[in-house]
């Protein structure tokens, strides 16, 4: 709080950054107090209907479950105040930096980008946002993009050995041009001017992506594609018993920026393409493990004190982007502890109304800007610029790595593509290399999460280092969403599941994170038990439809008082939802889907989460880091555009969500005949209609999906009736019991 205010107050007359509170604070805190009588209300109520009223078995482990939900539906509300309280808005003045220093004493960049897979991450994806960031307005000799193969392909090697011979033509078309689309794709994508020299440019790009598209079609690099005996003793690496899996380190320094020069003599920057060793008897902690050799690799080549991570599906959509970050590292009262500075992730391509609420609008955007009031925004993963010394202990005890040359302060003296340098390289990027340091736990990226991106994060605010979330006008960065409901859903579990090992570690954000966070672990908490959610959709999604079939009310009546608590308690979430929403740019549309996926995922993602986590946590099976295909198909994305479902390949992930689709429709139209022939206690199942009604409306994708579409984005027919018949047995099962 005491530097919030110093910042705002210090507007000399060349603030760098300046940050304001944003007005809906007090309503906010005001809201919260009214909104949290009123759960205590409620749970009054439940309480009641609990020890006086359920009389049966049956009665009461209905008021038991939907205690339960309401309980965890009370918990999640709480826990987002943390991101209510102090929400505030940041501006950068890039201008002014030559104020307070010169280009020359910029520091040096590093970036990360990491890639796992040629098929799932086509290279040309990769190969674009290394290009992309090479051509930052940042001085080349400052500036080094490191690769990471986790896919260890020659064909990625392939890709980017392109890429580094495009790069001496493509930077320097930027900077003469002034090109503000420094990704080709999206440049040559785009409404840009038509030149010759466009035109050429453009064919080199064009005959770089065939040649690249070819050999990954091919699954080899052929001879005609081998330039040199130098390019050939690199692919000779890729030896018959070279896997994925199983697989020396490969480093291959591909720019030198001393002394590779673009083609009107400047020089370019350090391009460096690596694949760290792979074992199968050794854990590599998926993307946490590959950023941690990056790290160590960067350290003994290039050693920039702030590191820029990204995923191969975001680029750099703004060139001065690494100027807004100095605005915060040049600022004295904020960098003693800053760690990280994190752009949102943004999404190209999403269809108008966002269907699949790619757009995360709340993680990436609401909660980050509630978050950078108290101690800074999350790490998401991408799109952050670390200070390399923040992964190295906290901010007053330096924790040292095993070797000096890793030190953030380590200068590096020897040209990156020397001897003695290529080989501590290598030996720092082995597999065996971490037993027995702090690598994962001390320093680095944090291993024990599949959302390695949250539990780092939340390890460095834990031990007192500070974040900024920058959010300009302009995106700073461009990412791809998944296309098709599967993809998203698989996505969305592998994120449950992460966050839950974080929930239940010793870490958790409910012990150890309220000691050292106060009320910023509050929203930690939020998103650790995300998958919470799926306790009170189900029992929302289910117990009052087939209570409702069963004539049975469970909700108070309409001439009742608490029936306007209930309302309340309804009305008031959504329209504070809504507002959050639509205040940070949001339109109605893409609310109604965003809180169509919610229910969706809670029935899917969260619900198969919990199991999944569930079952590792008995080691009766493990969890991995299934990578997120980032290939578009024709025809897929064409009825992407036309804001269809796709629901694709037959999974047991849809199950429930059909299941919840067929009862909540049958139990309104019950509902709805029983009040045109008059019968029915319609005061006392009012709340029941009219939430079937309402997840009615939600489903319709879904009754499309299974009953009215041809087209191959339909639901398998396979799933619809396993559903179908789920959804009979249950009700009949609880029509026998509640008779
Ligand atoms: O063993 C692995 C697995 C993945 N990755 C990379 O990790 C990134 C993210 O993978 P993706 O399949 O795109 O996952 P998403 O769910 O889309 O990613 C989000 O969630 C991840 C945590 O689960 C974060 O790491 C990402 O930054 C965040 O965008 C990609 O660049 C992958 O190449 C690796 O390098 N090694
Ligand atoms: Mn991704």
């Amino acid at each position: 709080m005491g530097s919030l205010r110093r910042c705002t107050t210090s507007t000399t007359t060349t603030p760098l950054n300046t940050v304001e509170p944003l007005r809906r604070t007090v309503p906010n805190r005001v809201f919260a107090a009214v909104y949290t009588c009123a759960i205590f209300a409620l749970l009054y109520h439940h309480a009641q209907t609990l020890l006086l009223h359920s009389k049966t078995l049956v009665c009461f482990s209905m008021s038991l479950s939907l205690l339960l939900a309401d309980i965890v539906l009370a918990f999640m509300w709480a826990t987002t105040q943390s991101f209510r309280m102090r929400p505030v808005h940041r501006s950068e003045h890039p201008e002014n930096l030559e104020k307070v220093t010169k280009r020359s004493e910029f520091p040096g960049l590093d970036v990360f980008i990491c890639t796992a897979d040629p098929y799932k991450e086509p290279p040309m994806g990769a190969v674009n946002t290394a290009l992309s960031v090479m051509a930052y307005d940042y001085p080349t000799e400052k500036l080094s993009v490191y690769l990471s193969d986790d896919g260890g392909s020659v064909l990625t090697l392939f890709a980017f050995m392109e890429a580094a011979k495009f790069a001496s033509h493509w930077l320097p078309f930027c900077r003469k041009n002034d090109v503000v689309e420094r990704n080709p794709h999206a440049y040559f994508a785009s409404n840009h001017s038509r030149s010759s020299e466009t035109e050429n440019i453009k064919m080199m790009y064009e005959s770089m992506k065939v040649r690249v598209e070819h050999v990954l079609e091919m699954g080899k690099v052929s001879d005609e594609y081998i330039t040199s005996d130098q390019e050939r003793k690199v692919f000779d690496k890729w030896t018959d018993g070279f896997t994925r899996q199983d697989h020396p380190t490969v480093i291959q320094v591909l720019l030198e920026s001393s002394k590779d020069k673009d083609i009107t003599g400047n020089y370019l920057p350090n391009l460096i393409y690596v694949t760290r060793e792979k074992s199968k008897t050794s854990h590599h902690y998926f993307k946490a493990g590959a950023l941690n050799v990056l790290l160590r690799v960067s350290a003994t080549m290039s050693n920039a004190p702030i590191v820029l991570t990204l995923d191969c599906d975001m680029y750099s959509n703004d060139p001065q982007t690494p100027l807004r970050v100095l605005c915060y590292v040049f600022d004295p009262e904020i960098r003693p502890t800053l760690a990280f500075v994190q752009f949102p992730q943004r999404f190209g391509g999403l269809n108008k109304n966002d269907i699949y609420a790619s757009e995360f609008k709340r993680l990436f955007e609401i909660n980050p800007i509630g978050f950078d009031g108290l101690r800074g925004s999350n790490y998401v993963g991408t799109g952050a610029f670390f200070c390399r010394r923040a992964l190295f202990g906290n901010p007053s005890t330096f924790v040292s790595p095993e070797i000096p040359e890793l030190s953030p302060n380590h200068a590096v003296k020897e040209p990156i593509n020397s001897l003695s340098i290529l080989s501590l390289a290598h030996h720092v990027a082995a597999c065996n290399y971490e037993n027995q340091t702090n690598w994962g736990s001390k320093m680095g990226f944090r291993y024990g999460s599949l959302v390695e991106d949250y539990y780092t994060g939340y390890r460095l605010h834990c031990e007192g280092w500070r974040s900024v979330f920058c959010h300009p006008m302009r995106p700073a960065f461009y990412g791809d969403a998944p296309t098709n409901l599967l993809d998203m859903l698989n996505q969305q579990k592998r994120w449950a599941i992460g966050l839950l090992e974080v929930a239940f570690s010793k870490y958790s954000p409910i012990t150890f994170g309220i000691r050292s966070l106060g009320l910023m672990s509050l929203g930690y908490a939020h998103l650790a038990f995300w998958a919470s959610y799926s306790i009170p959709i189900s029992v929302y999604g289910f117990l009052p439809q087939l209570a409702l079939l069963n004539g049975i009310s469970i909700f108070p009546k309409v001439s009742e008082p608490w029936f306007f608590l209930y309302s309340f308690l309804f009305v008031g979430a959504y329209v504070q939802d809504f507002l959050d929403f639509v205040l940070e740019g949001g339109t109605f549309g893409k609310w109604w889907n965003d809180q169509r996926i919610w229910m969706i995922k809670g029935l899917s993602s969260y619900l198969f989460g919990v199991t999944e986590y569930l079952l590792k946590s008995l080691g009766i099976s493990a969890a991995g880091f299934n990578v997120t295909s980032k290939v578009v198909d024709d025809e897929l994305s064409k009825r992407y555009d036309q804001e269809i479902f796709e629901f694709g390949l037959p999974s047991p992930i849809f199950v429930p969500i059909i299941m919840a689709a067929i009862l909540n429709f049958f139990s309104f139209l019950w509902g709805f005949l029983q009040i045109i022939r008059g019968v029915g206690d319609m005061q006392g199942l009012f709340l029941q209609m009219f939430l079937s009604g309402f997840v009615t409306v939600n489903c319709w994708p879904i009754y499309e999906a299974i009953v009215l579409r041809s087209d191959k984005g339909k639901m398998h027919a396979k799933v619809t009736i396993i559903a179908a018949l789920l959804a009979w047995a249950l009700y009949t099962a609880t029509s026998l019991i509640f008779k």
